[in-house]
């Protein structure tokens, strides 16, 4: 099962998730001067971030919408990034989000499991019903693939909706979250985890422990840490023994330059700081 090739990952690099929310403006001018235009530059940023953080960090997460804001260009260099990922014999997460009605559903499993698009991991949106990650199951049920449907979202809003209580006692992300643990359970690895994960934040700290003894046997995408303010107190809540769940930042590694004097003239080289750093701070013991 995949899940046990990032349950491995994290053994041998820990749990750096690195986001790859790559906008032109995050560039320092000096390393765009390099490049003829901001898609060729994006690309570039990428390739030299994941050559130097390919030893670091579990994997990387490509967030789509960065690429599909420049048009065909930047789904060009959405393409390319996540083949060098995996060419690089790392895994790819690609942070797609979506939900639909299972037919269409499928047409996105499609499009993100196979093809110029493939991921090994694909973020989705449960919150249309059970029905609409259905068609995910057929490429989960093959072993190389996985999903993170969203449980509790790291920012503000996610108060808005997901922690409303419902009549029968549970949150709406705890009823979401046991729905989708209920079809986790079908699809365990060898570690112990489910090709089915679930994202849970680091920005709200008061259930996380609770969080992580409810779903035993899910692997979390823990985004918010960094930019977000999320904290590493709990992310080590959310985690179990060290394994279990990836940390994600994109813009405190993208953008780490910028805490160095001097930094825009060595990006890359800031970068690997801030992932080393992270993995200093984050998830400790690892079995
Ligand atoms: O609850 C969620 C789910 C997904 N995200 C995504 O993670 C990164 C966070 O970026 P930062 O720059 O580290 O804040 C981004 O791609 C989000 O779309 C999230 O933040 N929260």
């Amino acid at each position: 099962m995949i899940i046990d090739r990032l349950h491995e990952e994290v053994l041998n690099k820990g749990n750096v998730c690195v986001g790859l929310d790559t906008h032109y403006d995050y560039i320092p001018e000096g390393f765009k001067k390099r490049f003829n235009s901001p898609a060729e530059c994006i690309l570039n940023y990428n390739l030299s971030l994941i050559d130097a953080l390919k030893d670091k960090c579990a994997i990387f997460k490509v967030q789509i919408s960065y690429y599909e804001a420049l048009g065909l260009e930047g789904l060009k260099v959405y393409a390319e990034t996540l083949k060098y990922i995996r060419k690089n014999g790392m895994l790819a997460i690609s942070d797609i989000k979506r939900g639909d009605i299972a037919k269409t559903a499928g047409q996105y499993a499609k499009a993100h499991f196979e093809g110029d698009f493939e991921s090994d991991f694909i973020t989705v949106n449960p919150y249309m019903g059970m029905d609409s990650i259905e068609p995910y199951e057929e490429y989960i049920k093959r072993g190389d693939k996985g999903i993170f449907p969203l449980i509790r979202t790291s920012n503000k809003g996610a108060r808005d909706i997901q922690f409303e209580k419902l009549e029968n006692g549970k949150t709406v992300f705890e009823h979401t979250g046991d729905q989708i643990y209920n079809l986790a359970n079908k699809y365990i690895g060898n570690c112990g985890y489910s090709s089915i994960g679930g994202v849970v934040g680091c920005t709200h700290e008061d259930e996380s422990e609770e969080i992580r003894n409810r779903y035993k046997n899910m692997f979390f995408l823990i985004p918010g840490y960094g930019a977000q303010g999320g904290a590493a107190t709990v992310v080590n809540k959310l985690l179990n023994r060290g394994n279990g769940g990836v940390v994600n930042s994109s813009r405190g590694i993208l953008m780490a330059y910028k805490k160095y004097e001097n930094g825009e003239l060595n990006p890359i080289e800031c970068a690997v700081k801030e992932v080393e750093d992270m993995r200093k701070v984050i998830g400790v013991i690892h079995e």
